[in-house]
């Protein structure tokens, strides 16, 4: 099988506060570096003239201008966190550098949204490609891997509840990386 995989990293700032891992409960930052594996969604022969799949240039743009611009110095925050109701009446303006989680911003269900997030890229750019593995190097001693796709790990949602799943950030083609329009 052919694949391609595309590294960027980026820095980012979270704290976890449902007591996994307490040390990490203070705010602090990592710099982590995103890997995802592509592959065709309908496999051909490489023509004999140009053979690519399709040129890593545009593979990876979209991709690659959401973490720089969007997860690249952004704190990542669960929903449940009290220091968002900081941001709402203290820093309103800084608001849309949270990425807001369902629960704790571990690595483990950033992967799960990244990897849904760039699943509706990939479908949005006429599915050509496809997703078959992400992985999050937190730090140089903590990776997270996850292939085949988020589905069976993205924690099941208010919004999923209600069946309006696909509204949420990480299953948007978009840049967002809270739902913000909707909750404020
Ligand atoms: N299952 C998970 N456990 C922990 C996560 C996580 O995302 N998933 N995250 C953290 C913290 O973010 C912490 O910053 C990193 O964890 P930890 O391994 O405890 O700390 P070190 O980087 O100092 O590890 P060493 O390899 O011992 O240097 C905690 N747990």
């Amino acid at each position: 099988m052919l694949e391609l995989s595309f590294t960027r990293r980026f820095s980012m700032g979270h704290r976890l506060i449902s007591g996994s891992s307490e040390r990490c409960a203070i705010p602090h930052g990592h710099n982590e570096f995103v890997t995802v594996t592509l592959q065709a969604t309908r496999p051909s022969r490489l023509d004999g003239a140009g053979n690519v799949i399709v040129p890593f240039a545009d593979a990876k743009r979209r991709w690659h201008d959401f973490v720089d611009t969007r997860l690249d110095h952004a704190f990542q925050i669960s929903s449940q966190d009290p220091l968002l109701d900081w941001f709402r009446t203290r820093e309103p303006e800084r608001m849309t550098r949270l990425v807001i989680t369902p629960g704790d911003p571990t690595t483990e269900l950033m992967a799960a949204l990244l990897y849904a997030k760039l699943a509706a890229f990939l479908r949005d750019d006429g599915d050509i490609l496809r997703c078959t593995c992400l992985s999050l190097e937190e730090t140089p001693t903590n990776t997270v891997t996850l292939s085949g796709g988020p589905e069976p790990y993205l924690p099941v949602t208010t919004e999923a509840a209600t069946g309006a799943d696909r509204s949420v950030w990480w299953h948007r083609a978009d840049m967002t990386i809270s739902d913000l329009g909707t909750e404020l």
